[in-house]
């Protein structure tokens, strides 16, 4: 009577000198980001970019605390599944956090699991979107540790775009924005944020943007809104970038007088730098003080909903 669930993601600094590391380990990686000029000039180029950016962006992990709360948020969330789980179902779960680009990284957490211990093992990654440049990275350790030590049967989840409960949580956040801006939902502009991919993803038929496509008409039929649209953020570097970018979209918004637009971060399941500084602290502050009403729908974090959203996702057939 004894499962486990084993949830992948990206991983993030915990320290203000762990910012470069971090950064070094993800601009390494050709699936995430690949500057099509070889690998060992890429591991180069990525120790320039890193020490460089990780200045840039220290003062931005300073105001969140000195580093980034993905994991505290993942820890915290997954214990409270670890619970319903077991008030639901009477069966003991246990989780394990995998990291690809930080501690406690994929490799290391599978290295302390016992597959014999388990009934029913369950392998997430916790990007709601299948982008070979996210989830795929996240597989790829996974499937390449299984090469060596393969467990005999597991359940693996790598994309849960459309899930009901999942984008429930998601619906309660978008009305409840609305009515902290004290304006029907129908009259409200929602404006939808994914972190952007660069283009050239798209073109070897990434699964991406239509994944975000199919989950924004879902929602929004849900609502039977009409009065939305999609940009993208956090562009790195030169080269081209799904678009339009949200900075420029929430100007030109506002700009044309549009008001009370809810920014809902689309790909992203709890805070990090991309909501707290990139959408908070800038885009929206930015686009605020024309005098527009702004608001950013919450982060799902460690919610109970979404603990129990998890739940579903993971027996979800
Ligand atoms: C360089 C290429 C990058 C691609 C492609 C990319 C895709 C991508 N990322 C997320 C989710 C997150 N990204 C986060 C931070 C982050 N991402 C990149 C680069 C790419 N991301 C960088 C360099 C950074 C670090 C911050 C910065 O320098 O701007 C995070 C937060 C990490 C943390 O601090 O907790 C998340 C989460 C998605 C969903 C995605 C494409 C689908
Ligand atoms: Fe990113």
């Amino acid at each position: 009577m004894h499962d486990l669930l084993f949830a992948m993601y990206m991983g993030g600094p915990d320290s203000i000198q762990s910012i470069q590391p971090f950064l070094y380990n993800l601009f390494t990686d050709r699936d995430i980001i690949n500057f099509k000029i070889g690998r060992i000039p890429q591991q180069w180029l990525a120790k320039i970019i890193s020490t460089k950016r990780s200045r840039k962006i220290a003062p931005e992990y300073e105001k969140m605390g000195g580093g980034s709360p993905q994991l505290k948020y993942m820890q915290s969330l997954l214990e409270k599944t670890e619970f319903i789980y077991h008030e639901k179902y009477g069966r003991s779960l246990d989780t394990k956090i995998g990291m690809c680009y930080y501690h406690p990284y994929i490799q290391d957490t599978l290295k302390s699991i016992d597959p014999e211990e388990y009934d029913n093992i369950y392998v997430i990654s916790m990007y709601p979107h299948y982008s070979y440049t996210t989830s795929g990275a996240c597989f790829k350790r996974f499937y390449a540790y299984m090469n060596m030590r393969p467990f005999e049967r597991f359940k693996a989840i790598t994309h849960w775009h459309l899930n009901e409960s999942y984008n429930n949580c998601l619906l309660k956040r978008i009305k409840s924005a609305a009515e902290r801006l004290e304006v029907d939902i129908n009259d409200a502009y929602i404006l939808f944020s994914a972190h952007s991919l660069p283009e050239y993803t798209l073109r070897e038929g990434d699964y991406y943007a239509r994944h975000i496509d199919e989950q924004i008409k879902l929602l929004t039929d849900r609502l039977s809104h009409s009065n939305y649209s999609l940009a993208y953020q956090s562009r790195t570097g030169p080269m081209k970038w799904l678009g339009p970018e949200t900075r420029d979209v929430l100007k030109n918004l506002v700009a044309k007088g549009v008001d009370n637009i809810i920014v809902v971060p689309i790909s992203f399941v709890s805070d990090h730098i991309e909501t707290l500084i990139e959408l908070d602290d800038q885009y929206i502050k930015e686009a605020k003080a024309s005098g527009a009403s702004i608001i950013r729908s919450d982060s799902l974090n460690d919610s109970d909903d979404f603990a129990e959203a998890v739940i579903d996702i993971i027996l979800d057939e």
